[in-house]
């Protein structure tokens, strides 16, 4: 049994992985952090968890956890992992970091959108956790920085056609809808119920949002030359998910290529990626609750241009869900352990 600590376990990600755990056979999980619920149990916090959960949230240091457990995902926010990740290491533990600390690897870049980094020389070692590009490379690693929730999105959509040269870099149009989990369970103005419900709005318009630089890492790899992205979020008034919606016009090879075969064929051993039928858009009520990424293509001949859209759960795939996913490849566990459950519906 493979013994796992939850650092941030009373946040969003942090209940949903101890959800995720609760089910995954090759697990025990022995050590769950929170400062401000420490000594309640996690399941009188949030409780789903009762009869399902059974471990008590406590306010431990990095010192104190390192005898609890041997492998950790920390699951809170960024500018806060950098000062927990280098000593779980240095300890001999191996990380899920679900913050955005370790995804980017270029330190400046790093610096520019969030702040000056603590332990920039883990940035060339951490390897991006979406494992459907990086599978091997995870397998092997120390340290998964876990894909932001609209990159994941993003980047599952777009990767194929941009590493088949069948759309134009230089086009792409991002517009993505996030649930309001996606802002975390702490306080404030923007995600009250009455800010939110009943209306629909964009924030950080203009280029302004911080997942930016890690969808352009991830597409400028794939395309093998620097891409830039115009991606605009909206906030939506339910809980989970994320739809993107991406527009890019196709290059002549795109135009007369068969990309819903491109499409099957490159997702079809992925246990989580469903290539959904031509003319059937996602939805994220068919992934919600699930570890799926649902996409789907249609090509706009009128204006030359393509539209792929992509659903996941923002909090599952979007966050602890693949945690878990990489989790399972760390440890050498079979990848879809403890995900195969169907998204719940209605
Ligand atoms: N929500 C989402 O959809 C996604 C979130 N993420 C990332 O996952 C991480 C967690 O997100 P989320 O669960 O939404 O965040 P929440 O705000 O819901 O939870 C944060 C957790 O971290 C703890 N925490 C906060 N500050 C500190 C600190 N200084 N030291 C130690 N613990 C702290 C909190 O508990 P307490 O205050 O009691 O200690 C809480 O358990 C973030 O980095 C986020 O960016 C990634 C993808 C998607
Ligand atoms: C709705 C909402 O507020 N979403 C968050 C994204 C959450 C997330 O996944 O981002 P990180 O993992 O990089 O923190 C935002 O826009 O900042």
């Amino acid at each position: 049994m493979l013994h796992v600590g939850i650092i941030g376990a009373s946040g969003y990600t942090g209940v949903e992985l101890a959800r995720i755990l609760a089910g995954h056979p090759e697990i025990r999980l022995t050590a769950a952090t929170s400062r401000q619920y420490a000594g309640k149990a996690l399941a009188e916090v949030f409780p789903n968890l009762r009869k399902r959960v059974d471990i008590v949230c406590e306010n431990l240091s990095v010192e104190e956890l390192l005898d609890r457990a041997d492998f950790f995902f920390a699951a809170v926010p960024h500018k806060t992992a950098m000062d927990i990740v280098p000593r779980l290491l240095d300890a001999g533990k191996k990380v899920v970091d679900l913050s955005a600390d370790y995804r980017l690897h270029d330190a400046a870049t790093y610096e520019a959108w969030y702040q000056p980094h603590s332990s920039p020389h883990l940035l060339a070692e951490a390897v991006y956790g979406l494992p459907e590009l990086y599978r091997d490379r995870i397998r092997t690693a120390r340290l998964t920085a876990n894909p932001g929730c609209y990159p994941t999105s993003v980047i599952l959509a777009l990767a194929p056609l941009l590493r088949h040269g069948l759309i134009d870099p230089a086009t792409l149009i991002i517009d993505s809808k996030s649930g309001t989990s996606g802002a975390g369970r702490a306080a404030s103005v923007g995600t009250l119920f009455c800010e939110v419900t009943d209306g629909f709005k964009p924030y950080k318009v203009g280029g302004s949002h911080r997942h930016i630089p890690e969808i352009e890492q991830e597409l400028s790899l794939a395309a093998g030359q620097p891409v830039t992205v115009s991606f605009t979020p909206h906030l939506l008034p339910i809980s989970r998910g994320i739809l993107s919606t991406i527009y890019a016009t196709l290059t002549e090879q795109g135009r007369d290529a068969d990309l819903h075969a491109l499409y099957e064929s490159t997702y079809d051993a992925e246990p989580f990626v469903r290539v959904l039928p031509a003319g059937t858009p996602p939805a994220t009520q068919h992934v919600r609750g699930s570890n799926c990424c649902d996409l789907a293509l249609q090509k706009d001949s009128r204006t030359g241009r393509l539209i792929v859209m992509s659903a996941i759960d923002n909090i599952v795939k979007g966050a602890s869900g693949q945690a878990v996913q990489n989790m399972n490849l760390m440890n050498g566990f079979p990848e879809t352990t403890g995900l195969l459950g169907a998204p719940f519906f209605p």
